[in-house]
């Protein structure tokens, strides 16, 4: 290095000149330089040896970028022309499969990226190094990304899931890349969305896609077997992820009425039969079912969904409508991107309609309070009271930021898909819109309630059905056969059920109330009967309790709703009253203007024919003015005729008299 240095020095002899003071040999201005340094103590040659490690460093620097250029131009070449890939987005159900296969079969355990977390739903994983995968054990329940869910006796498990990077896996002796890459804008306060990349080389993507068919048909078996439990974990925008896969349950194990339950499966296996969608198109029908359970808390709606889901092997994919993330646009959005076939569980739809603000006072639920009370006076008697009822019931339940118009659009709008189920549950049935529970939406209901005498039976025999979980409760067991012994067991359970169902008051309890008291005895059902006596007295002190506090409530609501109809009464005699009054009045100018009115046409009347008649004898006059001139006219032509006639008369009888005219009688005669 030195030496090197030594070299370029020479080649350089500016400075070192200008350094010795030789101003004949040295740069322009390096005299200067040199001895500013040398007065400062530094050696002028410790310039050069920088300018020369900077050279070296720069000349390095280039040819390591235009190297790293040439590789990233060879990957793209690579990848363009000798790699097949197919890129699976988190939020796709794909996603899932792919997620699934990985892990089950056991795919990248020699990783040394991994990500861990022991959340359920992990929302916010944070990815830590380790050094190799996790293997899977059996369990019962799978996550969001189709990982199943691991619990030991301390509580949940860790959870190893692949971490951002690259792995690598052979699959049908094929090398596969994998590369697993967080977007870009993840900042770790929500779900990461995650891209999962595989990559095969050559340009053929059968391996892949066997891979991607392989994950799907693993994911979709899994359904014969487990209900898979769908649901919205509150990323934006809203996408449906795999929350469950609960083991397939019984209809056996939901204890309700029997006929109820047969019809409820009769009716939508008629519905999923291959003919009934033709039947639908031919009747001019969207091809959709609904149903709505409705009833008590812990009376089995949710149970009975997960058992029919089961029996019909479909998913669920639930919602609830009084989360705070539900709105309408996102139940839109949820509802365009449900599979074809599947069961739609709408949890508390009575929540629709009830904006939150209406509990500080000035929201929605007061408006129309409000405009409820400019109509007060006009209801009846009946509509006050359930109107006030309502409201009361209104009061305790949450609010969501779901519309009523937006619930029924996302129902039954253009995206909502034919073919699915839809069930919608509800405590509150009396708050329901009656469009929202019109026939076409719901086409059956029904009722949970209080277990009476049938669920109380129904429900002791559901606890103790299986005989290896009583131990000692069939004495001498080990002589019998097994068939004998599992007539002894069906033989008293059967009275020991109808003996707690006739101790056990009925419809007082709800089917969850029991199902939990039998739970605490579940190893010895006669150990439930002996504690019976005491559950119930202190659990009928409790309902007492609950019930008097009910019935006060109750009666003070009573009594302000009585004082409101009062006040409403008066509210519409006043009103009565007053309008009668301003009708009265109306009336009487109406008479008033009526009787002016007549009493001008009256006298214009009048005028008129004064007018008319005048008119007539002005006509008459006139008429009769002309006519006795002419008869003056005529009279006195004619007295000038007379007047002439007797002129010519004296005149002829002069000439007679005088003899100027022969006489002739006649015409004499005639004159006179
Ligand atoms: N009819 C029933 N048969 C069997 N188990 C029942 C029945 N009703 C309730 N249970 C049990 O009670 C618990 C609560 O039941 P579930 O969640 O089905 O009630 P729900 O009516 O959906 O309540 P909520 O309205 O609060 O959602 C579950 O563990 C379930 O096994």
């Amino acid at each position: 290095m030195m030496e090197a240095m030594e070299a370029i020095s020479a080649v350089l002899p500016g400075l070192a000149a200008s350094a010795t003071g030789d101003p004949s040999m040295g740069l322009p201005g390096g005299a200067l330089i040199g001895n500013m340094m040398a007065s400062v103590g530094l050696d002028p040659s410790f310039l050069v040896k920088i300018g020369v490690s900077l050279t070296i460093v720069a000349s390095v620097f280039g040819f390591l970028s235009n190297a790293w250029e040439g590789i990233i131009q060879m990957t793209k070449f690579f990848s363009d022309n000798l790699v097949s890939s197919a890129t699976i987005r988190s939020t796709d159900e794909a996603y899932v499969y792919v997620m699934r296969w990985l892990y089950t079969h056991q795919i990248s355990t020699d990783s040394r990226l991994f990500g861990v977390t022991c959340r359920k739903n992990q929302l916010n994983p944070n990815y830590r190094q380790h050094t190799r995968w996790y293997g899977s054990e059996p369990t019962d329940e799978t996550e969001a990304d189709g990982i199943n869910v691991l619990e030991d006796d301390l509580g949940p498990k860790l959870k190893y899931t692949a971490a951002p990077g690259f792995y690598h896996f052979f699959y049908k002796r094929r090398l596969v890349l994998m590369q697993r890459k967080l977007k870009e804008d993840y900042y770790g306060f929500e779900e990461p969305e995650v891209d999962l990349v595989l990559f095969t080389f050559g340009r053929s993507p059968v391996t892949l896609r066997e891979i991607l068919e392989a994950a799907r048909q693993e994911y979709l078996m899994e359904q014969r077997t487990s209900t898979l439990i769908h649901t919205t974990n509150g990323s934006y925008p809203a996408t449906w992820s795999l929350a469950h896969a609960k083991p397939s349950r019984s209809l056996d194990s939901v204890i309700m009425k029997e006929s109820d339950k047969e019809r409820l499966l009769k009716d939508m296996k008629e519905y999923l039969a291959p003919s009934a969608k033709r039947w639908y198109q031919k009747h001019g029908l969207p091809y959709r079912r609904g149903y709505l359970f409705y009833g008590l808390p812990g009376a089995g709606k949710t149970s009975l969904t997960t058992a029919l889901a089961s029996e019909l092997s479909l998913p669920i994919y639930c919602l609830s409508l009084a989360s705070s993330s539900m709105a309408d646009d996102v139940l839109l959005g949820l509802f365009a991107t449900l599979p074809k076939k599947c069961i739609i569980l709408l949890e508390d739809i009575d929540s629709a309609g009830i904006d939150r603000q209406s509990f500080t006072g000035g929201g929605f639920f007061t408006q129309i309070a409000n405009k409820n009370e400019e109509e007060d006076d006009e209801e009846e008697e009946e509509e006050i009271r359930k109107r006030e009822e309502k409201k009361k019931l209104a009061a305790l339940k949450q609010g969501s930021s779901v519309s009523l118009s937006g619930l029924l659009n996302a129902i039954d709008g253009i995206s909502s898909h034919e073919g699915r189920i839809l069930i919608m549950t509800t405590n509150y049935r009396e708050l329901l819109d009656k469009a929202l529970i019109r026939p076409g939406r719901v086409d059956m209901e029904i009722q949970f309630g209080n277990a009476d005498i049938e669920i109380l039976e129904g429900l002791f025999k559901a606890v103790y059905a299986d005989l290896d979980d009583l131990p000692g409760f069939i004495r001498g067991k080990s002589k019998m056969t097994k068939e004998e012994r599992a007539q002894k067991h069906k033989e008293k359970l059967e009275k020991l059920a109808q003996e707690f169902s006739s101790r056990v008051p009925s419809d007082k309890f709800t089917p969850a109330e029991v199902q939990g008291y039998l739970l605490s005895h579940k190893s010895d059902p006669e150990d439930a009967l002996d504690c019976l006596d005491e559950w119930l007295q202190s659990k009928l002190r409790e309902i007492n309790l609950v019930e008097q506090a009910e019935q006060k409530a109750k009666e003070k609501l009573e009594r302000a709703t009585e004082r409101k109809i009062k006040e409403l009464q008066k509210k519409k005699r006043d009103r009565l009253k007053s309008e009668r009054k301003e009708l009265e009045e109306e009336e009487k100018e109406e008479k008033e203007k009526k009787e002016k009115k007549e009493k001008e046409e009256k006298e214009k009347k009048e005028k008129e024919e004064k007018e008319k008649k005048e008119k007539e004898d002005k006509e008459k006059k006139e008429k009769e003015g002309v006519k006795n001139e002419d008869a003056a006219e005529a009279k006195s032509e004619k007295s000038a005729e007379v007047k002439k006639l007797t002129n010519g008369t004296s005149e002829l009888k002069e000439k007679m008299e005088t003899g100027d005219l022969p006489k002739q009688n006649g015409l004499v005669n005639g004159v006179h």
